[in-house]
């Protein structure tokens, strides 16, 4: 019941990035993604989470159990911290924001509405929507972005507790979360071979 990743192949506006990508997650295991500035770390956890087509390879989880965190938000900015997560809970179809408040420091902004957040408060709140989402598998790109040594250190022990409690986690970062028994895999040896110049790729980036 868990991730299963089997030599995939993904590209980002028509360019091979990343080729015969192979890694598996089973309940309570986390993978980081590690490589340099562009080389394809976004491009895979899209691919994985199902925004985007695979060039090749297999991408193998049960429905419905990704929750995937971008770079952005994804924020309602007029509701409320309290609304955001109770309408991400609807959607999601579970119950209760609390332990989500709680263990992501909210509380005291539950009533605050989104677009008056910091920049870390933001990301905190993105971050508690991973809680209501009830979904094992957590795909998270950078979500250490904007928050300062505490709240990552707060991030890292609601990623443990994810862990503790049979849920998984993918994820992109430059961080150390403070989570060792995480695997780590590193993308600079699965760089695709770049195409021969003019046999259309470029152009095809632009269409
Ligand atoms: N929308 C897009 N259209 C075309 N090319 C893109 C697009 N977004 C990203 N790219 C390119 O795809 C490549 C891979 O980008 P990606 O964001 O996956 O890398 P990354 O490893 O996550 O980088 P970083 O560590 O900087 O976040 C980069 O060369 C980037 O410039």
């Amino acid at each position: 019941m868990g991730l299963t990743v089997t030599n995939l192949a993904c590209a980002r506006g028509g360019f091979p990035l990343l080729e015969r990508v192979s890694f598996s997650l089973n309940a309570g295991q986390a993978l980081v993604l590690r490589g340099p500035n562009g080389c394809g770390k976004t491009t895979l956890l899209r691919t994985v989470a199902g925004l985007q087509p695979a060039l090749a390879g297999q991408v193998d989880c049960p429905p419905d159990s990704i929750a995937y965190a971008a770079h952005a938000d994804g924020l309602k900015t007029t509701l409320s911290v309290a609304e955001n997560l109770s309408f991400w809970a609807a959607v999601y179809g579970t119950q209760g924001i609390d332990a989500a408040l709680e263990q992501m420091n909210l509380r005291a902004l539950a009533p605050r509405a989104a677009q008056n957040l910091s920049a870390g408060q933001k990301r905190r709140l993105g971050l508690a929507r991973l809680m209501v989402t009830g979904r094992p598998i957590w795909v998270l790109d950078e979500p250490t972005v904007s928050l300062d040594t505490a709240s990552v250190a707060l991030f890292g022990e609601v990623v443990r507790a994810h862990l503790s409690g049979g849920g998984m986690a993918l994820m992109a970062t430059h961080i150390d979360l403070g989570l060792p028994e995480a695997g780590i895999l590193d993308l600079t040896t699965f760089r695709a071979v770049l195409p021969p110049p003019g046999s259309g790729h470029f152009d095809e980036a632009f269409l």
